[in-house]
């Protein structure tokens, strides 16, 4: 079996959302410090012995979490018609980061985000 990295990076952003439809509470405007974990894969390592340096995966996570830090999601043209849920919000974390990371040997393979600290997503698309 081929040798497999995975690397993990964490970042944070506070937001505010509202969950149209829902029956409950969170159909109003409401906010959480959500925790971004963005997990990446890599089957090879440089000449350094890195996978991918921690600092690229971390800048491009915080570059994204940073767009939706402190915003009305509901506002963000990704969540206009798009319920800003965990499941969706991790999705669309998901493509950006993956359109800033893949490349032939890294792959972005999961991104988990935490709304509370008892509850989180994790969303990947690997079989
Ligand atoms: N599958 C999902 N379920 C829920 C989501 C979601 O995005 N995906 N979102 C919410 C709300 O955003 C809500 O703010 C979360 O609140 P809740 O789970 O009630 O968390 P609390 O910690 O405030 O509540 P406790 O009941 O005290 O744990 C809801 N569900
Ligand atoms: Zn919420």
């Amino acid at each position: 079996m081929p040798a497999k990295y995975t690397l993990t990076v964490l970042t944070d952003f506070a937001a505010a959302h509202t969950l149209r439809g829902y029956p409950g509470d969170c159909s109003r405007m409401h906010g959480h410090n959500w925790k971004l974990e963005a997990e990446v894969q890599a089957t090879a390592l440089d000449d350094v012995g890195m996978a991918v340096d921690f600092k690229v995966i971390k800048q491009a996570a915080r570059e994204i979490a940073g767009e939706l830090d402190h915003h009305y999601l509901n506002d963000l043209p990704a969540f206009a018609r798009v319920n800003p849920t965990a499941e969706q919000i991790a999705a669309y974390i998901y493509q950006r980061l993956g359109e800033r990371l893949n490349t032939g040997q890294v792959r972005v393979s999961a991104v988990t985000l935490w709304e509370t600290e008892r509850a989180c997503v994790r969303y990947s698309e690997e079989a």
